[in-house]
């Protein structure tokens, strides 16, 4: 089933109404989206294939999903490692932290010291609401997933890709191609750029919802809250 885009504009909007008329907190959709993001890391990176699992996490929302992300991964049995240089004052993000360093979970300042030694990557680092050049102290990181051989996957867009425009054409984001992507809700147009393997998770958007916003809705298998999945103008 190829699925339909939405562009940055909508998903911020979708994202509104959700939390407006849609009576979701940012809390819960946070919740859905990083446990998306870590059943995804497991389809990826099953336990016996390396536990290692090193998570880049920006100042906003995306990264937001990585903590959480990275707190369900230590309860399956993964051992993630947080790199989150900027932290942003917000109650949100303080209270997934301490989540976190109860759980004894690792932060790191050195992501090129930590990239040598993981199995797995997670870009939690920008999603839909990225935009101009990226500042530091992203640009070095951006460098090290373009470069690593470990695999990488992305959490609703390759960091430093334009979420409409797609790959840059310069700066430390050119050539960075991600193995695998998870899409947060829908699709973002980026992904018609993409190649490699691409999920989606957001089983929890109505049939009202999906479509005022033209959204399809694949089906999710079992208790799965990720689904893999093609677009339009993209083969898997
Ligand atoms: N319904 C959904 O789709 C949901 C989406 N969530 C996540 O929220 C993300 C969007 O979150 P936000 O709107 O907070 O934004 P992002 O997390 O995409 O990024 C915003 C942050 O990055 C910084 N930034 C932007 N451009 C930059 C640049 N060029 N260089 C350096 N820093 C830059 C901004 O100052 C801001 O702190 C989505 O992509 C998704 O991952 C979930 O957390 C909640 C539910
Ligand atoms: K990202």
């Amino acid at each position: 089933m190829a699925l339909r885009t939405i562009s940055a504009k909508s998903a911020a909007a979708l994202d509104q109404e959700l939390m407006s008329t849609g009576a979701f907190s940012i809390d819960q959709l946070m919740e859905l989206a990083g446990l998306s993001v870590s059943q995804a890391v497991f389809k990826l990176q099953p336990l016996t294939a390396g536990k290692r699992i090193l998570i880049a996490c920006g100042p906003g929302n995306n990264g937001g999903d990585g903590l959480v992300a990275a707190r369900h991964l230590f309860h399956y049995g993964y051992h993630p490692t947080i790199y989150y240089p900027k932290q942003p004052r917000n109650e949100l993000y303080q209270r997934l932290r301490k989540q976190l360093e109860d759980l004894r979970v690792p932060f790191t300042d050195d992501f090129h010291t930590a990239i040598k030694s993981t199995d797995h990557v997670v870009d939690a680092i920008f999603g839909f609401s990225f935009s101009g050049e990226v500042r530091e102290p992203f640009p070095k990181v951006i460098e090290a997933l373009r470069e690593t051989e470990v695999p990488v996957l992305a959490v609703d867009a390759p960091s430093s890709w334009g979420v409409d425009e797609g790959p840059p054409a310069e700066g430390p984001g050119k050539g960075f191609m991600p193995q695998a992507l998870i899409s947060l809700t829908a699709p973002k147009p980026l992904v018609k750029w993409f190649k490699g393997r691409h999920f989606l998770g957001g089983r929890f958007l109505s049939p009202e919802m999906a479509e005022k916003y033209g959204l399809d809705v694949p089906e999710y298998e079992g208790l799965d809250q990720v689904v893999e999945v093609e677009v339009e103008g993209q083969k898997l």
